[in-house]
């Protein structure tokens, strides 16, 4: 049985006042929450949030990590300082490191490994642009990505994984995809890894991302292969993401 999962990516969002009232706001609504809950915050604030988190049930996350793990890398940051800091999750190949910093499939899947080496649950994001689903599309450029994934790291890593699909046209439009939409394209990643190997297929969470809002979290989290979501704008809203998180099926 899959526990749901319900995470927040608050992008380049927060200010270090704005991070404390959050976190607490949450921590103070959470309750007895049935999903699993976790927040992915810029990398400065994250000693920040460690501190505030320490103890509690709500996961601390990442939103990149280093494709190695010490080195003349610039600018990037190993699995092993998040580790240090309390970090849990972190998030790989989201649309946005893909299509505005140029990451392509082989890249993510290097950040990919490097997390599951060093202990950190990579949320693995996959999904097509528009372009790509009106040419038909969708669920070749899905499988590409995943399979790149495999090649790198190897099925079995993901019983330490989690796949987020985020539809590139429904992330931060307020257009979120259909129940319908969303369920044939988490089915098809299920079916995808169960090829390889039924039993993690089974296992695994596959989570949905875009335009989630409390509008319309319950009717996609009670479709038989979503299992939570990975949570954008209204992640930064301390009453819609607790709202998120309790519209969770079990
Ligand atoms: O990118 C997302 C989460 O990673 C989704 O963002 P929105 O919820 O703002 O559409």
């Amino acid at each position: 049985m899959r526990r749901p999962l319900v995470v927040g990516n608050w992008k380049m969002n927060g200010r270090s006042a704005s991070v404390a009232r959050l976190l607490n706001d949450i921590l103070a609504g959470i309750g007895d929450c049935k999903a699993e809950v976790g927040v992915c915050v810029p990398f400065v604030y994250i000693p920040q949030a460690s501190e505030i988190l320490k103890g509690t049930k709500v996961m601390l996350g990442a939103q990149n990590v280093a494709d190695h793990n010490s080195g003349a890398f610039t600018g990037e940051i190993s699995a092993g300082m998040l580790r240090e800091f309390g970090c849990e999750l972190v998030i790989v190949g989201h649309s946005e490191r893909r299509l505005l910093y140029g990451e392509s499939n082989e890249l993510v899947a290097s950040r990919y490994e490097q997390a599951i080496q060093g202990h950190l649950k990579p949320i693995l994001c996959v999904g097509e642009t528009l372009e790509q689903r009106e040419q038909g599309r969708t669920l070749a450029v899905i499988g590409a990505q995943i399979d790149t994934v495999f090649e790198f790291a190897g099925v079995q890593s993901l019983e330490h994984a989690v796949i987020a699909y985020e539809p590139v046209w429904a992330v931060g439009t307020g257009r979120s995809a259909t129940t319908g939409q969303a369920q044939e394209v988490h089915y098809h990643i299920r079916s995808l890894i169960a090829r390889w190997n039924p039993e993690v297929a089974q296992a695994v969470q596959i989570i949905y991302g875009g335009s989630v809002k409390p509008e319309n979290s319950a009717e996609l989290f009670a479709m038989p292969d979503i299992d939570g979501g990975l949570i954008g704008g209204a992640s930064l809203d301390a009453r819609a993401f607790l709202s998120i998180c309790h519209s969770v099926s079990v």
